[in-house]
């Protein structure tokens, strides 16, 4: 599972979680539309925002109060996809609409596999999607009527969700043309 927030405020922001395709969508898409792909996990090891490594998890702890206020200049000019595999901690004011990616058990199993992910990093992850965990986050954090889930199993779906997605900034951009 996985999100793709916009954050349209006259200008564009994206975010989206492990393995259900978020930064192979994210890629293209900001290819298609010009938009700036920002991975958190990345900016955050670059700009200092990493206060430890959680050796269950194997990744990295951000300092998010830091990351934030560094990404928030950024934010406000609007314009970029954010990639990250977590989303209640972002202000609700950055975005103006999320993609939930999903995908099932056995797709996903078998990409993170191939990742070298096993233990409790395999199963809770797993489970994140089995529980819908992702989706209920961005729901409890954005309003629901922002929060859309897209399939992302294959390559025509990924073709079909940057389509979908294509179409609905167009749709952003004429309803707000005039503000
Ligand atoms: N829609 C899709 N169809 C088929 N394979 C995909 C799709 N999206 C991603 N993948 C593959 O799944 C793996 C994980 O994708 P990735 O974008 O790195 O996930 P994430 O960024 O969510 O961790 C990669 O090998 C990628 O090529």
């Amino acid at each position: 599972m996985s999100y793709l927030i916009f954050e349209l405020d006259k200008k564009l922001d994206v975010k989206v979680l492990q393995g259900v395709g978020k930064s192979t969508l994210c890629e293209q898409l900001a290819e298609v539309t010009g938009l700036q792909w920002i991975e958190i996990s990345k900016v955050a090891v670059e700009n200092n925002c990493v206060e430890e490594y959680d050796e269950v998890y194997q990744c990295p702890v951000l300092d998010e109060d830091k990351l934030l206020d560094g990404l928030e200049d950024v934010m406000c000019r609007g314009g970029n996809i954010i990639d990250y595999h977590s989303c209640e901690f972002f202000p609700e004011r950055w975005f103006d609409v999320v993609f939930v990616l999903r995908a099932d058990n056995t797709t996903l199993y078998d990409r993170l596999v191939s990742r070298g992910y096993t233990g409790k990093k395999l199963e809770d992850n797993l489970d994140c999607e089995i529980f819908q965990t992702i989706l209920d986050e961005a729901m409890a954090s954005y309003k629901k009527e922002i929060v859309h889930e897209l399939s992302s199993r294959t390559s025509e779906e990924l073709q079909d969700n940057i389509n979908r997605i294509c179409f609905w900034l167009q749709q952003w951009f004429e309803d707000n043309k005039s503000s």
